[in-house]
């Protein structure tokens, strides 16, 4: 979990704040006029434009009421801000005055705190993407990254630990060894027990130790983020007892966001318990619960590219499209994670997540705007309108040892962390429907597994057949054979591509299947960006599109819990598949149930 101060508090403290980017730090202001404010008349407002590191980032913030609308607040700000997204405003309560703000780049600051900083987590995604932000120039010019967990550590050792993990893109090794210093030399480390609020408050005065002087100078308090990673399920006492910490330091001191990592319980009600537990000390808009999927290039791309092609929209619907195939697969298993796999399993992992969450972005009605509430709101809305999931409609299996050219594989209950007798699955398919005008009748299917035969995430649109083709008599009898598919592969090797009937050149009519192939490697040259590189940066900024807000997660859970419940009650036997195999042959029969194949089988998978 992680804490990000916003604005909102930052500036509340004194009457006139300036802010000079798009992270928020407030400044005793620089005479930019600003329009009047008077907080009775106001409402919160927000603003986007396009930002040198976060291209459609809300950047500014303009809470406790803004008389300015979106247009005053880009008229006002100045060409050159705008171009780099480089401002956010807050305007305190009693303010009644015209606002000031603050151009200057080169104050800003922002302390980010890695609860959790020992584990796997930190080492192997958060610690690289802030460098990768830090490479990019993405971080303010202030920052301060502090490490934080009970294990005892020297800020040298984590330096050092860190510095094993960090790398440069291909494309920027220039000064890598040196910005890896520069970085490293921003990091420190406190230990600290999670349920003690004397050692935040000591982490609390490390951390102001390490304030630039202007910041001292000018009374305000500091812009903090927090990451949590600590389980928040199996630590939800100790989650509250940091979020009280981090609130009673914000109160004073700021204002704190709170970024979470999964697992976000493991049914309704943990779930329940656990939001509960946050929103008794953070509000809402402060935390940011990550699901790294969101942060996916590809995914992220799933907007644009059905709502920005005039050619693909109009196709989005029951009335062309057969089915929509959510895919995971990972050629390996769960070791080492085996001991906190077995309490969750392939469908709280992976089904009611990830791939939950592509599906409602898939297959929302277009939102209102771009706007994170926007989205949001669409979201919540088709998963809301989904059918209760059948158990007669979910396949599960589990890996079993095998041996391949000599080598062994272990099975699932090999690993000494799963009990023997674990009935866990570690694969599973299932069968999804929308109940809505949109989609009424289309097969959502999902598969997700692990020690599978190859590593894969994919997105598999198939259309329907030509009504009345000319060329049906090239097809055979199978027209669904030769119906188009649109596959969005979201690793690896990223690509967009779609499979077409076309004529295989020559003097007789032969047609193929071929595909309109957009592979991002072919087509971009720059190296892309991880997902925590994207969903840092968003929490940094205050953007909230990618992170999941409350009600969407109630409705993920309220779809999954009573088939999880289920198949847990009845204790179902998975079908257990060998280790490195295309899985549990249960997974087709659950397609062709509803006529389809899986588009991940076959010639041109
Ligand atoms: N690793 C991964 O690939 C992924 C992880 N996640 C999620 O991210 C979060 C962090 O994951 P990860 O880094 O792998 O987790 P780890 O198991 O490595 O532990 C993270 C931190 O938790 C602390 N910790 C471990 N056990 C306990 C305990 N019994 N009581 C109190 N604290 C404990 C450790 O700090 P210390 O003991 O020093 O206090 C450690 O720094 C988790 O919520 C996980 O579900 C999500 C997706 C992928
Ligand atoms: O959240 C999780 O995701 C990883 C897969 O993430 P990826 O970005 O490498 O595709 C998965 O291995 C893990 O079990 C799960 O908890």
């Amino acid at each position: 979990m992680a804490a990000l101060s916003s604005s909102k508090h930052c500036c509340s403290s004194s009457s006139v704040y300036s802010s000079s980017s798009s992270f928020g730090f407030h400044q005793p202001q620089r005479n930019i006029p600003f329009p009047a404010v008077s907080q009775k008349r106001l409402g919160s407002k927000s603003v986007s434009w396009q930002s040198k590191c976060s291209p459609s980032s809300n950047v500014i913030l303009m809470q406790d009421g803004a008389l300015a609308t979106k247009k005053a607040a880009i008229d006002e700000a100045p060409p050159s801000k705008l171009k780099e997204g480089l401002l956010s405003v807050t305007l305190p309560e009693e303010h009644e005055q015209p606002i000031n703000f603050n151009m200057n780049a080169d104050e800003s600051t922002v302390t980010i705190t890695v609860v959790g900083a020992s584990g796997d987590l930190a080492k192997k995604k958060i610690f690289p993407a802030l460098f990768a932000l830090y490479y990019e120039d993405c971080l303010p010019e202030h920052f301060t990254i502090f490490g934080y967990a009970r294990s005892k550590m020297t800020d040298a050792e984590l330096r050092n630990i860190v510095s094993r993990t960090l790398t440069c893109r291909i494309d920027k090794r220039e000064n890598c060894s040196e910005k890896m210093e520069q970085f490293l030399s921003r990091c420190f480390y406190h230990s600290g027990q999670y349920d003690s609020q004397q050692n935040f408050v000591e982490l609390d005065k490390k951390l102001k130790e390490h304030e630039p002087n202007f910041v001292a100078s000018s009374g305000w308090k500091g812009c903090k983020s927090t990451f949590l990673l600590i389980d928040p399920t199996k630590h939800i006492r100790r989650c509250r007892k940091i979020c009280a910490s981090l609130s009673a330091s914000a109160a004073a001191s700021g204002w704190t966001r709170v970024i979470v990592e999964k697992p976000f319980g493991r049914d309704s009600d943990s779930s329940a318990a656990l939001t509960r537990a946050l929103k008794q000390y953070l509000e809402e808009d402060q935390i940011f619960r990550i699901d790294h999927y969101l942060g996916k290039e590809l995914v992220e791309n799933l907007s644009v590219l059905r709502f920005s092609n005039l050619i693909f929209e109009p196709l989005w619907s029951r009335q062309y499209i057969r089915n929509v195939q959510l895919i995971f697969s990972e050629d390996f298993g769960t070791e080492g994670r085996g001991g906190y796999f077995d309490h969750y399993g392939i469908i709280r992992d992976i089904m009611q997540n990830h791939l939950l969450q592509i599906l409602a972005l898939f297959a929302m009605e277009t939102p209102v705007s771009l706007d994170a509430e926007d989205i949001r709101n669409e979201k919540v809305k088709v998963l809301r309108s989904m059918k209760t999931i059948r158990i007669d409609d979910v396949v599960i299996g589990q890996y079993k040892s095998h041996t391949k050219g000599g080598v062994s594989y272990p099975g699932y209950t090999d690993d000494k962390t799963v009990p023997k007798d674990s009935l866990t699955p570690t694969f599973a398919a299932a069968a999804l429907f929308i109940d809505n005008a949109r989609w009424d009748g289309v097969p959502f299917l999902m598969k997700a597994g692990k020690a599978l035969h190859n590593r894969r995430a994919e997105i598999r649109v198939q259309f329907r057949h030509v009504p009345g083709n000319l060329y049906n008599r090239n097809f055979g009898t199978d027209l669904d054979r030769a119906t188009n598919e649109l596959v969005i592969r979201v690793q690896p090797d990223e690509a967009i591509y779609l499979k077409i009937n076309n004529k295989v050149p020559g003097l007789g009519m032969r047609l193929d299947r071929s595909n309109l192939n957009l592979l991002y490697k072919a087509r971009y040259s720059k190296e892309i960006p991880d997902a925590y590189e994207r969903l840092l940066l968003d929490a940094i900024e205050g953007e909230r599109r990618l992170f999941i807000r409350s009600d969407e997660l109630d409705a993920a859970w309220s779809l999954f819990t009573p088939v999880l419940k289920e198949l847990e009650e009845k204790k179902i036997i998975p079908e257990y598949y060998p280790y490195g195999s295309r899985g549990p042959v249960g997974a087709h029969y659950l397609a062709a149930r509803y006529n389809v194949k899986w588009g991940d089988i076959g010639v041109d998978e």
